[in-house]
């Protein structure tokens, strides 16, 4: 079947932005049975099993262009992975636990993510850092920017929202590389939520404000995190931008080989994300957007969001699963 966007109107793809969510859902399940146990790896591979299992019984052609890792590195869900039952030719943009550490911690907004493109419509980028800025939906194009300071950003946003600067909340990761980023943002009188991990639902949070009192992510994370942060909000909209962090000649090597040439490139979303996409999240733990997953004697209930940016849907879904199934995936 052709991959070409049009196709992904047609009504066997319709039903896959509901399928979708079945992924993440079975993903999370599989996480949340291993959540407060201190134990990343075994939380990992449980969701990448689940998630796995889930996409290869689906009726697509998937490639994995956002994965695991590389295919020595990573046996499963590894980048050029091919997935599913044949059907619809699409790129697969995953990460069956976006927050490990969060979720053997049992720490807020440990999530399951996918994206699922057309082929060819995702960046192909290295494992390697990104310096990211996103802000949501109701914005001027370009009122923020990577080319430009914390302080300009800061304000320019508060400007645009009508609010004075001590208004804005800007979520960053919570390591020593952002210490200048850090004071130059609160010599601005903006707040800062430091979050331990997650920076997709850091970006996330940007799009709904007024539920998770987030204005603005910035700051480096994973690239690989970046283009699904993307995906989300080329559902949502909103504005991302990000920069390969190419510090090294081996890293300068591995984008060379992906295409990436210009190691300065500001990527904006229409360069991560160059087509329609469907989006989905699951809850592992709780969190500003999503409950974790709940456990009862007879169900399991999972929370998702499931986002289509061709018709603009975003659908916020509790699934019960009825505890004989949730977890024999
Ligand atoms: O922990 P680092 O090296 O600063 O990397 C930041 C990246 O790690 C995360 O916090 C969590 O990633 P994992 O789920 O792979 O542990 C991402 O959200 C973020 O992009």
């Amino acid at each position: 079947m052709a991959s070409d966007v049009s196709k992904l109107s047609d009504p066997l793809d319709r039903v896959l932005s509901v399928e979708i969510a079945r992924v993440t859902e079975r993903a999370a399940v599989a996480a949340a049975m291993l959540r407060g146990r201190g134990d990343e790896r075994a939380a990992d591979q449980a969701a990448v099993d689940a998630m796995r299992r889930e996409l290869q019984a689906m009726a697509i052609d998937g490639t994995v262009v956002v994965g695991e890792g590389e295919r020595d590195d990573a046996p499963m869900l590894y980048v050029g992975e091919r997935l599913g039952l044949g059907g619809p030719e699409v790129d697969l943009a995953l990460d069956p636990l976006e927050g490990t550490t969060i979720c053997a911690k049992s720490l807020p907004n440990a999530l399951t993510v996918i994206a699922v493109a057309a082929r060819g419509s995702l960046l192909v980028v290295p494992d390697v850092y990104m310096e990211k800025i996103a802000i949501g939906p109701g914005y001027a194009e370009g009122i923020v920017g990577l080319d430009r300071t914390p302080r300009q950003n800061i304000e320019a946003l508060a400007r645009a929202k009508g609010v004075p600067v001590d208004r804005i909340t800007a979520c960053i990761l919570d390591r020593p590389r952002h210490a200048k980023l850090i004071e130059d943002i609160r010599a601005t009188g903006a707040a800062i939520r430091l979050i331990g991990d997650g920076d997709v639902a850091g970006v996330i949070h940007t799009t709904d404000p007024e539920s998770t009192g987030i204005d603005i992510y910035m700051g480096i994370g994973g690239a690989p995190e970046g283009v699904l942060a993307a995906a989300a909000i080329r559902c949502t909209g909103g504005q991302i931008q990000g920069r390969l962090q190419l510090n090294t000649g081996e890293k300068r090597n591995r984008a060379d080989k992906l295409g990436l040439t210009d190691p300065e490139r500001i990527y904006k979303l229409s360069d991560m994300v160059r087509g329609e996409v469907i989006f989905a999240a699951s809850g592992v733990t709780d969190g500003n957007l999503l409950d974790g997953v709940r456990f009862y004697a007879s169900r399991t209930v999972t929370h998702s969001l499931v986002m289509d940016s061709r018709n603009g849907t975003l659908r916020d879904m509790r699934t019960r699963h009825l505890t004989s199934t949730a977890s024999d995936s």
